[in-house]
């Protein structure tokens, strides 16, 4: 069965710390269990956040880096080293681990073919890691940061790539957030994990947390429509679980 748990801190630097911690352990964890773990990472300010804390943690080298696959939730559909890229902001993290063996899965960056290729491509790199018969690897780990309209990944309130209910990749155009193209795993292949964790910190994201937390369905807030098949694990600050019950 699934268990749904809200952790609150006291600030964003000490949720970046603990959920740094927490991921290292997960990670041993699922390799312990099956050799092989999957992680999907996030951009955002507490994506980038918890991932220098991973990079700086003192226990970063207990997990085997050498049979971790890393993934991507979601890319801002821009040229390679665009500053604004998320794999470019989590470049501390991946230069680290990378000489350690970790296999880094990057969305492609925009070389002037249609996002629409890209999407394809990184379907067709999650469908070659995937076991027979399935479309992407069940990932062990799932990190989503929650925007302050209760976005997640690049699939946005309101916006048609929450309705997307077949295929893994989408290319998606006119982003109310920029750039206006991106690329982002559809929802159902971020339901393909057995923990999703949730990353919120600030005042800014308090009403998106606590919209996101009644589950009013993924066309108001794609935040609360993500679970995962054995936990969905909310890691929030003082100021993000504000105002919720
Ligand atoms: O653009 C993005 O933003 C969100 C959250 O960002 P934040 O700075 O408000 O924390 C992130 O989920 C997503 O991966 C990223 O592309």
């Amino acid at each position: 069965m699934s268990s749904d748990l809200v952790l609150v801190h006291r600030d964003a630097a000490l949720l970046a710390q603990a959920a740094a911690a927490r991921l290292l352990t997960a990670v041993a964890d699922a390799q312990a269990a099956r050799g092989t773990a999957h992680l999907v990472l996030t951009g955002g300010r507490n994506g980038n956040a918890l991932l220098a804390a991973l990079a700086a943690h003192p226990a970063r080298d207990a997990v085997d880096w050498a049979h971790v696959e890393l993934w991507w939730g979601d890319e801002r559909y821009l040229p390679a080293g665009d500053p604004e890229r998320n794999a470019v902001q989590a470049a501390a993290f991946l230069d680290a681990v990378r000489p350690l063996g970790a296999r880094v899965h990057e969305m492609p960056p925009a070389d002037g073919a249609p996002a629409e290729q890209a999407a394809a491509r990184y379907a067709a790199e999650l469908a070659a890691a995937a076991a027979p018969g399935e479309a992407l690897p069940l990932f062990d780990v799932l990190l989503l940061g929650v925007g302050p309209d209760a976005h997640v990944a690049s699939l946005f309130p309101g916006h048609p790539g929450t309705e997307q209910a077949d295929g893994t990749v989408i290319a998606v155009h006119d982003s109310p957030k920029p750039p206006p193209t991106r690329l982002s795993l559809t929802l159902p292949a971020l339901h393909h994990a057995r923990q999703v964790w949730l990353l919120a910190a600030g005042q800014d994201k308090a009403d998106a947390v606590a919209l996101a937390r009644t589950s009013p369905g993924a066309a108001t807030a794609p935040a609360g429509a993500v679970t995962g098949t054995e936990r969905t694990l909310w890691l929030l600050d003082d100021a993000a679980a504000g105002k919720t019950a």
